[in-house]
């Protein structure tokens, strides 16, 4: 079976470069495909991050990012207005988005719909309505295959809002899916489902930090069925891991080089 590459840096000045290279990989990937590039992102330590890896100057038509022909969507939010210091779509702007060059055609960016805050079925009902208008007629109907997802991971394994031992882990059927009693606060958000994320064209997490290490042993030495080992399992060589060593000392899983 194929599985997830792990790649390892000194520290997220390296990490930067190559998720950068693999990003925009996946880009050209994506455009080739189909003339745009569909990628999901979390929040957390994310956007600052991918802002490190994707704001530089290209130093090349190979190495440009094409923002124009991305489509943002996020794998998952919180069910808070976008300027709530909460809110990942406002944690992308401020971080990444509002930093653009002023001369860059913005991206296209699909956040949540603030009028339905108050019940979470419904934001999150809507969400995927947003995801089937945008997929219509691109892959298979049954689940968007997103060109990649932006990933974090969380110290107790969980990635998007999918936590350990969470009845969501279960679902089968729905795209995006609510949840009212995140672990971690605020406990009300919506989040793409495991079949969306482990079908994506790519995955990629991004985990730096000693604070990373024990979960990080845990998911690439048992799984325990921890969300990101099932990430990683139903992904396999699709799910890429950019860390810095801090975050998997003592973990004894291969790292790769890391090779375009
Ligand atoms: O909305 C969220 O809570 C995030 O999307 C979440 O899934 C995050 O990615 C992880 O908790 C990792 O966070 P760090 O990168 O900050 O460790």
């Amino acid at each position: 079976m194929s599985q997830a590459n792990l790649y390892s840096f000194p520290a997220v000045d390296a990490l930067a470069p190559a998720l950068r290279a693999y990003v925009i990989q996946a880009q050209n990937a994506g455009i080739a495909r189909h003339g745009v590039f569909k990628v999901a992102v979390s929040g957390g330590s994310l956007p600052k991050t991918l802002a490190q890896a994707l704001l530089p100057a290209p130093s090349s038509d190979a190495d440009t990012v094409h923002w124009d022909k991305w489509e943002i969507f996020f794998a998952d939010e919180r069910a808070v207005p976008l300027d709530h210091a909460d809110s990942n779509y406002g944690l992308l702007k401020t971080e990444l988005l509002d930093k653009l060059p002023p001369s860059t055609t913005q991206p296209t960016v699909h956040p949540i719909d603030t009028n339905l805050l108050d019940d979470t079925q419904e934001l999150a009902d809507q969400y995927e309505q947003v995801l089937v208008h945008s997929f219509a007629g691109r892959d298979s109907v049954r689940l968007p295959i997103f060109d990649l997802l932006l990933l974090g991971c969380g110290p107790d394994g969980h990635t998007c809002s999918l936590f350990p031992g969470h009845e969501l882990l279960r679902e089968t059927d729905a795209w995006v899916a609510p949840i009212e009693d995140s672990p971690k606060p605020p406990p009300r958000r919506v989040t793409l489902t495991l079949p969306v994320v482990t079908h994506a064209v790519k995955v990629a997490f991004v985990a730096t930090g000693a604070g990373k290490k024990e979960v990080m042993k845990e998911i690439f030495e048992g799984g325990n069925g921890l969300p990101c080992a099932l990430v990683n399992e139903g992904a396999g060589d699709r799910a890429s891991w950019f860390v810095d060593d801090p975050a998997v000392e003592g973990v004894t899983y291969v790292r790769r080089p890391f090779n375009l």
